[in-house]
């Protein structure tokens, strides 16, 4: 069953959400020497900026052995106002003491038209994948990527990665990376993680704050028969999902148990 933390406020919602990222990156790094990463877009970068891009949070983590992916990308130029690579390199990663080739984004020469919108997203997706089959399994060896940790926001609509409620790449149980061509959200081309690869990780952290997000987090925690996507990835990761909200969102749940503070020990 997943753990939802709700804090105070957005500001304790990072402070927390920052130790947790130091766990588990230290694990992750004492177990295999390094620390795969899945980030989407979103709100999410800024919350996890806050803390870790402070002299204090850049020290507190081995960044140099971070590898990061995308959990979700925009089928856009590398530089457009809409690229997750461009939104996570901006807020976060080249504030750290990260070397740039250790953020992987997707090939950027695939993409076609000023805007993305002539991509093939499946050329794009299963070039993506193949960036994933060179970092986790020289040589094909493994079934599946483990990605130390996923971090993931939450849509308005109870999506999560570019996974929206009712689509039928909800069902996707081969492919690590697919191709979305009927995103309900704008870019609507975009490449996302399957649901398999998510619920695969060691770790995932969903973080949600805000008033806007109350009802949506109800539903998603407290009517899981909706089957709404970010309710999978709960179903899927079970114990080792997380969720970092803050009270505004959390407080129409009364039907499961909050914790009000991090236990590190419990992760
Ligand atoms: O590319 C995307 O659309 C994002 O990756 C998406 O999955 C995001 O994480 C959620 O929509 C939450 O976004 P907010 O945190 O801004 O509400």
């Amino acid at each position: 069953m997943a753990t939802l933390y709700s804090f105070k406020n957005k500001n304790e919602l990072s402070v927390s959400l920052a130790e947790y990222v130091k766990k588990v990156s230290a694990e992750a790094i004492a177990r295999h020497g390094k620390c795969m990463v899945a980030i989407s877009g979103g709100s999410l970068p800024k919350m996890l900026a806050q803390e870790l891009i402070t002299e204090e949070g850049k020290a507190a983590v081995e960044w140099s052995k971070w590898e990061v992916f995308f959990a979700d990308e925009r089928a856009v130029p590398l530089d457009h106002e809409d690229s997750n690579y461009r939104l996570n390199m901006e807020e976060l990663f080249s504030k750290l003491p990260m070397d740039p080739s250790q953020v992987h984004p997707i090939d950027a020469s695939l993409i076609s038209g000023e805007d993305g919108s002539e991509t093939d997203t499946t050329e794009l997706a299963d070039a993506y994948e193949k960036v994933l089959v060179k970092c986790f399994a020289p040589g094909d060896a493994v079934r599946h990527p483990t990605f130390d940790l996923v971090l993931l926001g939450m849509g308005p609509d109870g999506h999560c990665c570019s996974l929206f409620p009712g689509h039928e790449l909800l069902r996707e149980s081969v492919a690590w990376v697919v191709g979305i061509d009927d995103s309900p959200k704008p870019p609507s081309k975009r490449i996302t993680l399957t649901l398999p690869i998510v619920g695969h990780a060691n770790k995932i952290a969903f973080v949600a704050a805000g008033e806007g997000k109350r009802d949506m987090l109800r539903r998603i925690i407290e009517n899981p028969e909706e089957g709404l996507p970010c309710t999978l990835v709960n179903i899927t990761g079970g114990e080792k999902v997380s969720w970092f909200v803050d009270d505004e969102a959390s407080q129409d749940i009364t039907h499961y148990p909050i914790r009000k503070e991090l236990n590190l020990a419990n992760i």
